[in-house]
C-alpha cells in the first residue's frame, strides 16, 4: 500500500517538504537578540525561543501572541481492553464532558493564560449524544481496533481522519490562531503513541514504552509486549507514514498528525505537549519533512518515548515539571514563557540605545 495524495486530499502528498522559516528573518532575529540590553547570551533559552517566535511569525520584532488556540482530539483505543492502562475506558467520555464544562486540567491552565480550548470527539466509544453536536462533527468511528491484533483503522477511516485533522487546523487558522496547541484525550492512548514512535524510529517497544497513567511493573511489561506485538504484526508496512497511522494509531492520533502537518505547511507555529502530541509530530515530520521547524516542545513528560522523539525532532522542551497528564496541559503551561520570549525581543531596549 502506498500513501498517494488520494489518502489525504486536503494535504499536499505525503513527503512534500515544508518550507523552513525565512533564514534572513532568523538571522535578523538573532541579530536583534544579540543587540538587546543584556550581556551576550544572558536570556539563555528564552533567547532561542524569542528567535523561534520571530522566525515563525515572519516578523522582527515579533508581534505579541494574543490568539492561542488549543485543540484536544479525543478517542478510545481498542488496546485499552487489554490491560495497558491503570484506568478504565469510561474515563474518556467523562473527560470529554469535563473539557466541555471547562473543568479539566488543561481547561484551568488555558483560562489562566487566555488560551481557547476546543475538544473534538474523533473516536470516543460513547456516542456523547448529550453534548453539542459540534463536538462530534468530525467523529471517524467509535473506538479503534486493538493494534496488536488488527489495524487500528480501515484505509477509508484513516483517509477521513487525515482529512479531518487538516481541516481542523485550517479552521483554527481561519479563526485567527497565531499559535496552536495540540492536545489529546483517550484512555490507552500512550500505547499507540509508543507504537508510532517505535515504528517511526525503528526502535524496540522496550525503548519507548512508559507507564502512562501509572501501570505497575507487571503492567509495564505487559504493555511493552503489546506494543512489540503490534510492531511485529505490522512489520515493514510501517515504512509508510500513512500506513503507520492507519495500522498503529487511531482516529485521534491520525488527525493529530495531519493537524500538525497542515499547520506547518500553513506556516503557523504549534506548541507540542506530551507523548501523544509528540508521537503525532514525529509522524507529521515524516508526512511533511521540515515540519518540526514550526513546532516548539512545551514540556518534557515522564514517558521515555516522548524524550526520544523530541531529541529526534531536534526539540528541547521549554518546561520539565515531571508532568504526565496530556490534554495539551504541558503545552499550555509553556505558553506564558513563549509569549514572554517574544515580548523580550520586541520591547527590550537595545544596548546601542543605552550608550552614547
Ligand atoms: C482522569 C484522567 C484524566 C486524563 N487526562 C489526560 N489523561 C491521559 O491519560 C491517558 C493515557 O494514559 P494511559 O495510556 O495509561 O491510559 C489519556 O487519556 C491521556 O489523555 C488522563 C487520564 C485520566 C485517568
Ligand atoms: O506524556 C503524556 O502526555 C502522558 C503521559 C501519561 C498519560 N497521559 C499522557
Amino acid at each position: 500500500m502506498t500513501s498517494g495524495p488520494d489518502l489525504a486530499p486536503t494535504l499536499p502528498p505525503a513527503g512534500t517538504p515544508v518550507p523552513a522559516p525565512d533564514p534572513a528573518l532568523v538571522e535578523a532575529a538573532r541579530e536583534r537578540l544579540g543587540g538587546l540590553a543584556t550581556p551576550a547570551g544572558a536570556l539563555g533559552r528564552l533567547g532561542d525561543l524569542a528567535v523561534w517566535v520571530a522566525a515563525t511569525q515572519g516578523a522582527v520584532p515579533p508581534a505579541p501572541i494574543e490568539r492561542v488556540r488549543a485543540v484536544v482530539l479525543a478517542g478510545d483505543h481498542g488496546v485499552s481492553d487489554h490491560g495497558v492502562s491503570a484506568y478504565p475506558k469510561a474515563i474518556t467520555g467523562a473527560m470529554v464532558r469535563t473539557f466541555v464544562a471547562g473543568r479539566a486540567g488543561v481547561s484551568v491552565l488555558a483560562r489562566q493564560h487566555g488560551v481557547t480550548v476546543r475538544v473534538l470527539d474523533l473516536g470516543v466509544e460513547e456516542d456523547l449524544a448529550d453534548l453539542d453536536p459540534a463536538v462530534r462533527e468530525f467523529k471517524v468511528r467509535a473506538g479503534s481496533a486493538p493494534i496488536h491484533l488488527q489495524d487500528a483503522l480501515t484505509v477509508g477511516e484513516a483517509r477521513r481522519a487525515m482529512a479531518v485533522g487538516a481541516m481542523i487546523a485550517d479552521q483554527e487558522i481561519a479563526a485567527g490562531a497565531q499559535l496552536l496547541v495540540s492536545g489529546d484525550m483517550g484512555i490507552g492512548n500512550t500505547t499507540p503513541a509508543a507504537a508510532l514512535i517505535a515504528a517511526s524510529l525503528g526502535l524496540p517497544a522496550e525503548a519507548v514504552t512508559g507507564r502512562g497513567t501509572g501501570v505497575d511493573d507487571a503492567g509495564l511489561a505487559h504493555k511493552t509486549a503489546i506494543v512489540q506485538q503490534a510492531l511485529d504484526r505490522v512489520g515493514d508496512r510501517a515504512d509508510d507514514p500513512v500506513v503507520t497511522l492507519q495500522a498503529l494509531g487511531s482516529a485521534d492520533l491520525t488527525a493529530s498528525a495531519t493537524f500538525l502537518a497542515r499547520a506547518a505547511h500553513a506556516g503557523v507555529p504549534v506548541v507540542l505537549d506530551g507523548v501523544i502530541s509528540v508521537a503525532a509530530a514525529l509522524v507529521a515530520e515524516r508526512l511533511a519533512p521540515g515540519a518540526a521547524a514550526w513546532f516548539v516542545a512545551g514540556h518534557r513528560s515522564t514517558e521515555p518515548g516522548q524524550a526520544i522523539a523530541l531529541e529526534k525532532l531536534g526539540l528541547e522542551p521549554v518546561l520539565d515539571l515531571g508532568m504526565r497528564l496530556g490534554e495539551g496541559s504541558g503545552a499550555v503551561a509553556a505558553v506564558p514563557l513563549i509569549r514572554s520570549a517574544g515580548l523580550l525581543l520586541a520591547d527590550m531596549a537595545l544596548l546601542a540605545d543605552l550608550l552614547p
